[in-house]
């Protein structure tokens, strides 16, 4: 600690190191998660099957409804939006 930084300095600075990294972590995933929906869509597309598929949509909804509420369901359709683009 330095002499203007309280304790409560140190643990924010800590604890925004460990923001970072939980950051640093979702942006791979979603990376990873957009790079597998579109290979789905890709692979569904070219045997001739619809773009979407609105059942597992649901599916996908749900699970972060059920784990995060309101906002999760919003996040969800975010991810659905970014791999198989708008409806
Ligand atoms: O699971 C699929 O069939 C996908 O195409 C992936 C995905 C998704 O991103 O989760 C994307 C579009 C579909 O409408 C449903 C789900």
């Amino acid at each position: 600690m330095n002499a203007t930084s309280t304790p409560a300095d140190e643990r924010i600075a800590e604890l925004r190191g460990e923001i970072d990294a939980c950051d640093a972590e979702l942006i791979r995933l979603v990376q990873r998660r957009l790079a597998v929906s579109q290979e789905i869509g890709q692979l569904r597309r070219d045997s001739g099957g619809t773009r979407l598929s609105l059942a597992r949509e649901q599916q996908v909804i749900a699970r972060f409804q059920d784990a995060l509420g309101a906002d999760g369901a919003a996040l969800g359709m975010m991810l659905l939006r970014q791999g198989r683009g708008r409806l």
